[in-house]
Order: C-alpha cells, then structure tokens, then sequence
C-alpha cells in the first residue's frame, strides 16, 4: 500500500531557487508533488517542477536523479534540465512529458491495434534504454507512462516517475504487490528485467481493451486476474492481437544472463501487416483534447 505525503502547497506565481515562477500544480504521487512553472531566465518557457520533503524522500530524489541523468537525450523520458535541494525541499526541474495514459484512457477506453502497437514499441525501447544503463524502473503503471502531443502534431510516449527505480545487479528481491507488479514478482521470484517488460505488457493489453489485471472481468482482483492472464494469454487475444501474447511469452523467460530483446523487436516488426511500429499514432482533438484512435 502506498503512502501519499501531504502534498507540497506552492501558490501562483512564488519563485522557487530565484528563477522559476510557479504557474499550476500537474499532480501528487507518493512523494512528489509536480508543478509547471515559468523559467524566468529563459523567456519564462515552461518547466516541471517536481518537489519532495527533504531528507525523508531524500533515495527516492538521488534515485531518480541518477536515473534520468542516464536518460538524458533519449526520446522516451522527460529531460533532466537541472536539480537541487533547498532547504526543506528536494527539486528536479524537467521537460513536460504530457498526460498520463490512466486519463487518456478514461476518455478513449481502448486503443486501436496499430496504436497499441506504437505505444507498445515505445514503452519497451524506453525500458530497453534503461535496462542497458543497468536500471530497472519497478513501478510501471498507467499514471507513469504519458503521452504528449508535440508541436509538430505526432505523439510521444515518455515514462516517468524514476524514484522507485534501481540498479539491475544484483537482481532484487522486493516485497512488491502493486495492480502492475508480474505475477513472478508477486510470487516471491527477484526483480529482473522482464518484470518491467511484464508490466508493460500489462499495460499494452489494457491499452488494446483486454484487462489483463482482471482479463475475464470476474472482479476478483488482480493476482487472481494475473493468473488467469499467465495461463492463457494466447486463448484472450483476437488473432490480429497475437503479437501481445507472444510478448508475454518472452518475459517469462526468466534467469537469462544477459536479456536479449532482438525476439521482441521482431515480433513489434511483423506483428500488423503495413505498420511499422514507429510510424505515427494517430488521435484527433476534441475541445483541445487528445482522443487516440
Ligand atoms: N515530467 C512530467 N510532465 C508532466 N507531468 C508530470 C511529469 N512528472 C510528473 N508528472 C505528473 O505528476 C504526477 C506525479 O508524479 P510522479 O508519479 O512522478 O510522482 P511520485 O511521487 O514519484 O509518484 P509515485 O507515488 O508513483 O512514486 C504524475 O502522475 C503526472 O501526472
């Protein structure tokens, strides 16, 4: 169970480290609270600004920082600009990654197969990045993967929230149970690679209409959902969605020395005739909203 910190107050338009002017607050996690702001010495573009109490949430703060510093200049993450501690806050300032996927689903239910497919692919590229700078994330869910429509009009996909994240030798093992986290994991098995790989998989297949957290809709929670998910994955998919399972099958290889994901951007390459999965997702607008396909 998580626990939410009482969130950090910052009024309209206060400055924080003598250059950014708070505009509006984005959200609250556990630990953080996330703000845009104005950078006044850079004709007040906006920032995010993501506050934590110091030193309580003081490993969550290095950990991210460390992590997204590893990340710098690779598409799938929101840029780390700068990071500090004041004195009784932590802060990261950082791009805008958008909107999370749970809100963008509560307005489109589920995306198209090809859509899936491009989120998909985005997904495990970030996680493949950070796999090889020997990182696991751990807490990959629907509020820390987001979508953000560009000036250009194409959507990017970002994850976010790297506090909870860690170096991926020697494997962990972590008593963890949150809605995303593998079934594996949940069994007592050690954090590896693939468990990041599993909750993106969870993810996709929320994203295509299937829930894999609950796939039968019997109500009766996620590890029993998950069960049924990992029993069967093939039988819950339509044939033009079997690229998913095949998916689900290459992350319950466990215990690899070194994972090697050529399989998997294989299967993302042939897995919808005529779509590459880096070609364009495709949305439309309604009253300045994002509505993908
Ligand atoms: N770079 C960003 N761009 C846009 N919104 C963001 C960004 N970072 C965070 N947010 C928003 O702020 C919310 C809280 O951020 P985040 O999940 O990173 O906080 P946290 O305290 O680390 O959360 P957790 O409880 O998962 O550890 C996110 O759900 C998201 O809505």
């Amino acid at each position: 169970m998580r626990h939410f910190r009482d969130p950090i107050g910052l009024a309209p338009g206060l400055i924080v480290n003598k250059r950014y002017s708070i505009l509006n607050c984005v959200g609250y996690g556990s630990f953080s609270t996330v703000y845009k702001a104005a950078d006044t010495c850079k004709d007040n573009c906006e920032v995010i600004l993501k506050l934590a109490r110091t030193p309580v949430c003081d490993t969550k703060y290095e950990a991210e920082v460390d992590a997204l510093k590893k990340c710098s200049g690779v598409p799938y993450f929101p840029t780390i600009f700068e990071n500090f501690k004041l004195k009784t806050v932590t802060c990261i300032v950082e791009s805008d990654a958008g909107e999370s996927l749970d809100d963008i689903l509560t307005r489109s239910e589920k995306f198209s197969n090809e859509n899936c497919l491009r989120i998909g692919y985005s997904l495990m590229k970030g996680l493949a990045h950070l796999h090889n700078c020997k990182v696991l994330h751990m807490d990959l869910n629907d509020g820390n993967v987001t979508l953000k429509r560009n000036g250009d009009g194409k959507i990017s996909v970002f994850l976010i929230d790297l506090g909870n994240s860690s170096p991926s030798r020697p494997w962990k093992v972590v008593n963890l149970e949150s809605r995303f986290t593998s079934l594996a994991v949940i069994h007592g098995k050690c954090y590896q690679e693939v468990d990041d790989l599993t909750s993106g998989t969870y993810l996709i297949s929320i994203m295509s209409g299937m829930n894999a957290l609950d796939p039968l809709n019997t109500q009766k929670g996620s590890r029993q959902g998950k069960t049924i998910f990992h029993s069967n994955p093939g039988k819950l998919f339509s044939s033009k969605m079997s690229w998913i399972p095949k998916i689900v099958e290459f992350c319950e290889k466990r215990d690899t020395d070194e994972l090697d994901m050529t399989p998997v951007w294989n299967i993302f390459k042939t897995a919808v005739e005529n779509v590459h999965p880096t070609s364009d997702i495709t949305y439309s607008i309604n009253e300045n909203k994002v509505f993908i396909d």
